[in-house]
């Protein structure tokens, strides 16, 4: 795959999210550590760029940031080998899994998707693509997150619990993986924003993002 991938993220294809695969993460909300991969999905309409500001959602009174590395897919597959999942890889980015925690908390307590808490347009800045070969190990990437200069997340991807190629293989036994699809890794802790706010985050020293938080009507 080449490494002209810069705008996987306008293509449109979807975004496969694992959620707990840090246990910090999971502890702060008190959760279980899921004994296979707790997927979700956000729809492609959720991809915005730099520049574009992070819209929080009508009716929402708690939006967190959750800073990841997202996996690019490369190459088509279903039922990929664990062995071969890295084959399937185009590269990756820095991604925010915003994430509506009111909306999930109702979701939780009902037993209800979580399409709304995940999936609302503006929920997953991206940064740019960043080929496959400039990563020699993606489990050993520094991630960080500010809000407006004060550090709120820093985490290792060394602490996923499913690692990528796992995460791969077992996806792709439910859904079909395509190019421009975009996995979401999972996320070392979370906090909150608010209307006004700036986001900035940083993986290693590949990659930096900064978004603006603007409230449902636009500003
Ligand atoms: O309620 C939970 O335990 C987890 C909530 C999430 O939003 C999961 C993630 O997206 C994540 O762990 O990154
Ligand atoms: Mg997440």
């Amino acid at each position: 795959m080449s490494g002209n991938f810069v705008k996987f993220a306008e293509l449109g294809r979807k975004i496969v999210g694992v959620g707990r695969n840090y246990r910090d993460h999971a502890a702060e909300l008190g959760s279980a550590i899921p004994e296979v991969p707790l997927l979700f999905m956000k729809p492609a309409t959720s991809y915005i760029t730099e520049g574009t500001p992070i819209k929080i959602p009508k009716g929402c009174t708690s939006l967190h940031h959750e800073i990841e590395l997202g996996v690019v897919i490369g190459q088509k597959g279903t039922d990929i080998p664990e062995g071969n999942a890295m084959n399937h890889v185009a590269g990756y980015v820095l991604a925010l899994d915003m994430t509506a925690r009111d909306f999930q908390n109702v979701a939780k307590q009902k037993g209800t998707p979580w399409d709304l808490a995940k999936g609302f347009d503006t929920g997953c800045p991206v940064g740019k693509f960043i080929p496959k070969a400039s990563i020699s190990d993606p489990h050993n990437l520094e991630l960080w997150c500010k809000v407006n200069g004060a550090l709120k997340q820093k985490g290792n991807t060394k602490d996923m619990i499913f690692k990528i190629p796992y995460l791969i293989s077992y996806i792709s036994q439910y859904f079909t993986l395509e190019p421009y699809d975009m996995i979401l890794t999972g996320t070392c802790r979370c906090k909150w924003v608010s209307k006004g706010d700036v986001i900035q985050g940083g993986l290693a020293n590949l990659a930096e993002i900064k978004f603006k938080v603007v409230g449902a009507g636009g500003s």
